[in-house]
């Protein structure tokens, strides 16, 4: 034969599944976007058509509904955990299973104290993980996107490289803003270990790199990156790395000077394109990085 099969997976994409829990009149909501991939002794199916090692994407969809159901969604960490080891230990074929979920955040209304059953969907980030197993070992990496921040001040850039090119006026004072691309990866890698408490270990994260990202003197996005990172590591025990995808959302000074005006630091154009776009991983000391380098394949 002149060619041959490389790396292949397959299952049920974007499964959006929304599940309310109702504590007497008090609802809860988990909403999530559900991605199933499986591979393993799937050879025949691409050579020869044979679907007998196959189970169907339609199944794979179902059984995610079912599981919302018979297990209920904990957090986004151990729904996926439940789906990952059923596909691999139930059916002999499956080796491998990847589940990445995103979860949408939903706030209370506020009406005469929280609403019971009124929601407005919180404009902030997605939350994301993804989860990997081989029936032996689990790796497990989540993380967010779309967290816009900026710091007013506190932020410097000055005394870089200046060549034939270069037009940038150093700034002692500038708006630092970007939007947040995170992932880490938990250490948590086998059933004989104890499981993080992952609705505790996503807010902790989120709230030491917000931490780090308003008290970094920042005299580049590099360096505040850095210290979102390690602020992280150097917290949260059940992380080895981390890594981020930073834009660097910048804010132009206007030159009001035409018109007569003084441009204090107060009027600034906000570019949408093009931007810097800063991507570093952190990590603990003695780890290796298996986060991949483009988060857009995570
Ligand atoms: O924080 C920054 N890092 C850079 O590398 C850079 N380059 C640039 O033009 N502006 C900035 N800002």
């Amino acid at each position: 034969m002149p060619t041959f099969l490389g790396q292949n997976q397959y299952g049920k994409a974007e499964n959006r599944v929304v599940k309310i829990t109702r504590d007497g009149a008090t609802h809860h909501i988990k909403d999530l976007n559900v991605s199933v991939s499986l591979s393993g002794d799937m050879d025949e199916v691409h050579y020869s058509g044979s679907n007998a090692n196959v189970l169907p994407t339609d199944t794979t969809k179902n059984t995610v509904y079912a599981f919302a159901k018979e297990h209920g969604i904990e957090s986004a960490e151990q729904f996926g955990i439940h789906l990952a080891r059923h596909f691999v230990t139930s059916q002999e074929p499956i080796r491998t299973a990847r589940i990445r979920v995103e979860e949408y955040a939903w706030d209370r209304i506020a009406v005469s104290g929280e609403a019971e059953h009124s929601f407005v969907r919180k404009g902030q980030e997605v939350r994301l993980t993804q989860i990997t197993y081989d029936g032996t070992s689990w790796e497990v990496v989540s993380g967010l996107k779309d967290l816009v921040v900026m710091n007013s001040t506190d932020s410097e850039f000055w005394g870089y490289v200046k060549d034939t090119y270069t037009t940038l006026k150093e700034a002692h004072d500038r708006i630092l803003a970007t939007e947040v691309s995170g992932r880490w990866r938990f250490n948590w890698s086998d059933d004989e270990q104890p499981m993080p408490d992952w609705e505790t270990s996503y807010g902790q994260v989120r709230q030491h790199m917000l931490q780090a990202f308003a008290e970094t003197y920042s005299l580049s996005l590099q360096q505040t990156l850095y210290q979102m990172g390690a602020r992280i590591i150097d917290n949260r025990g059940e992380i080895d790395e981390v890594r981020f995808s930073l834009p660097n959302k910048h804010h132009f000074l206007v030159d009001l000077e035409p018109f007569g005006l003084k441009n204090d630091n107060e009027v600034y154009f906000a570019a949408d394109r093009p931007y810097g776009l800063i991507e570093a991983t952190i990590l603990r000391d003695g780890c290796e990085a298996r986060i991949p380098v483009d988060l857009t394949n995570l």
